[in-house]
């Protein structure tokens, strides 16, 4: 099997992220990561950068004892020597430089012919020679770049004794069919290509980034270039996770492998995700949370029966705990009913069946339902009184200015529809007004309290309420994502189980019942 050659730049490229800036007890903690992770080559900063960084990249330099260190430099002597002081102490340095040859940055930027862009490169690479054995020579822009000046740029750097060189899409502008055929061109073009390994480093600006890596690797690539979680420039670099996994699962397609200890990519994402305050997107490929989530009923159903119906890896290969059935809107009775067995349920086909039919309008309301919300919504179905009044519908309208207004409608067990409105002191206190004079109960609110009992800005609210009326004291509860239904259904609750007391005792003093 083909080894690819691992080239982290999380912490140089991908320090070029927008808004991050790790210091250095930072970049060497992520440094020691990636060695566990397996990475074969660590780029860890532009010594020329700053003091700092310098500082940084010599830290990590004598830090990392299990792959190379390498800092990046301009083609000009001032900064391959303070790469050279950078990596004073590094078990394995390497230099690597770059200078940009497509026309734009010819013209534009440099103001170089392409005989000055050569010869100015050569004599960098000559440069850097007389003190690193190991020089990676970068044509920065090489996917905007001619495809023979590409190799007449690697002829002369294999003849400077550059053991790497790199033909970077800077501006992430190819499609992977064009990158592919970079590759495919200076393998059948430049004499003496086999003397060195050929690098590729891509970026994210049309979200080609793997693609276009991959596609480098099946027309000749030896190293892949890029960050942990996909950082960098812009849109980002090739995320790193992407390809191992991809050589990982696709093997036979691919014939390549990594040297990646697989099981460390979750914890090298978070911890890169922490550090440079970059939050990993749900949807990211390999190390998003929802990776390895299914919220659809039918996935899900797939996934209980076999994992392979929807999982083409599993997420303990690179780390993480499980696959979660999330429960939500679209999720079936398979997984709910598989969810109330884990949490220790034992329901017949028919509680079930109505269970359900709570959790889908509950469903309907929430995004994500939790399992404090299967417990929510279970225990107040078990613990349901008697309907004596069913609460169908609340309208509560209030403003600054004048009292609130709640209208209830309420069906009795004869099925008697009595709809009524009232006024109160709150929104709370005008619903229970207008239960009171549609049950035509005559009751005293004893108790009231509320809680949060799940987390976020939709979260189910429990309300507590206790009635009592000529001695008999009853309690209710009541939850919804909404604090005054929750009021409402809990008020009702109460008042079902203190005529289910009253009817069945009579009237006494203090039996309570829950
Ligand atoms: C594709 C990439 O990711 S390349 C790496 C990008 N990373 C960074 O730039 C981060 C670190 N950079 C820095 O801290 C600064 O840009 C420094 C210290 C390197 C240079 O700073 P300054 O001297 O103030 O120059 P400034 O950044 O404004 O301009 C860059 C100069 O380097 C030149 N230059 C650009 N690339 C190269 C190169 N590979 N080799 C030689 N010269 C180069 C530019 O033409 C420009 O030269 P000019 O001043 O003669 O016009
Ligand atoms: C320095 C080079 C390799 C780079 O980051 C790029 O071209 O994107
Ligand atoms: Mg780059």
């Amino acid at each position: 099997m083909r080894k690819i050659y691992i080239f982290d730049t999380t912490l140089r490229d991908g320090e070029q992220s927008p808004g991050v800036n790790l210091n250095t007890r930072e970049k060497v903690e992520i440094a020691h990561q990636l060695e566990r992770l397996g990475v074969d080559r660590i780029e860890a900063g532009f010594p020329a950068a700053s003091p700092g960084d310098l500082a940084a990249v010599n830290a990590v330099a004598r830090a990392v004892k299990n792959a190379s260190v390498i800092g990046l430099s301009r083609s000009r002597e001032q900064d391959i020597d303070a790469v050279r002081e950078a990596l004073k102490g590094a078990q394995d340095p390497c230099l690597h430089l770059f200078l940009a040859t497509s026309p734009i940055h010819r013209q534009y930027k440099l103001r170089m012919e392409k005989e000055q862009v050569k010869d100015t490169a050569r004599s960098a690479i000559r440069y850097a020679r007389k003190y690193f054995d190991k020089v990676e020579f970068s044509l920065e822009d090489a996917g905007r770049t001619e495809l023979e000046f590409i190799a007449e740029m690697t002829k002369m750097a294999i003849e400077e004794g550059a053991y790497v060189v790199n033909l970077p899409d800077t501006v992430g502008y190819l499609s992977p069919y064009e990158y592919g055929n970079i590759f495919k061109y200076v393998k059948e073009n430049v004499p003496g290509v086999e003397k060195v390994q050929l690098s590729a480093h891509c970026h994210d600006d049309l979200g080609m980034a793997t693609a276009n890596a991959l596609a480098a690797i099946l027309n000749g690539a030896d190293q892949i270039e890029g960050t942990i979680n996909g950082i960098g420039e812009r849109a980002g670099n090739t995320a790193l996770e992407e390809v191992a996994l991809a050589l990982e699962t696709r093997q036979d397609f691919y014939q390549a492998k990594t040297s990646f200890t697989l099981s460390e990519i979750a914890r090298t994402s978070r911890l890169v995700s922490k550090l440079t305050g970059m939050v990993v997107p749900g949807n990211k490929a390999i190390v998003g949370a929802n990776a390895f989530a299914h919220e659809s009923g039918i996935h899900q159903d797939g996934m209980l029966k076999e994992k392979s119906t929807y999982e083409i890896m599993t997420p303990e290969t690179i780390g993480f705990k499980e696959s979660k059935l999330v429960m939500g809107k679209h999720s079936g009775r398979h997984a709910f009913r598989e969810h109330l067995i884990e949490l220790g349920f034992e329901l017949d086909e028919e509680a079930i069946n109505t269970a359900f039919a709570k959790f889908k309008i509950l469903a309907d309301k929430k995004k994500e339902i939790t399992e404090d919300d299967l417990f929510a919504l279970l225990e107040e179905r078990m613990t349901d009184a008697p309907e004596f009044f069913q609460l169908d519908s609340l309208f509560v309208s209030f403003d600054s200015e004048s009292a609130p207004v709640a209208k209830v409608r309420l069906t009795t067990a004869d099925g008697e529809v009595r709809l009524e409105e009232s006024s109160g002191n709150g929104a709370v206190d005008s619903i229970y007004n207008a239960i009171d004079k549609a049950s035509q109960e005559d009751v005293t609110l004893a108790d009231y309290s509320i809680k949060a009992v799940t987390q976020g800005k939709d979260a189910l609210g429990e309300v507590h309420v206790a009635l009592t009326q000529e001695g008999i004291t009853a309690q209710g509860r009541g939850v919804s994502t909404d604090i005054l239904e929750a009021s409402a259904r809990a008020y009702v609750d109460s008042l079902n189980r203190l005529v289910e007391k009253r009817k069945t005792y009579g009237r006494r003093d203090n039996i309570s019942m829950i």
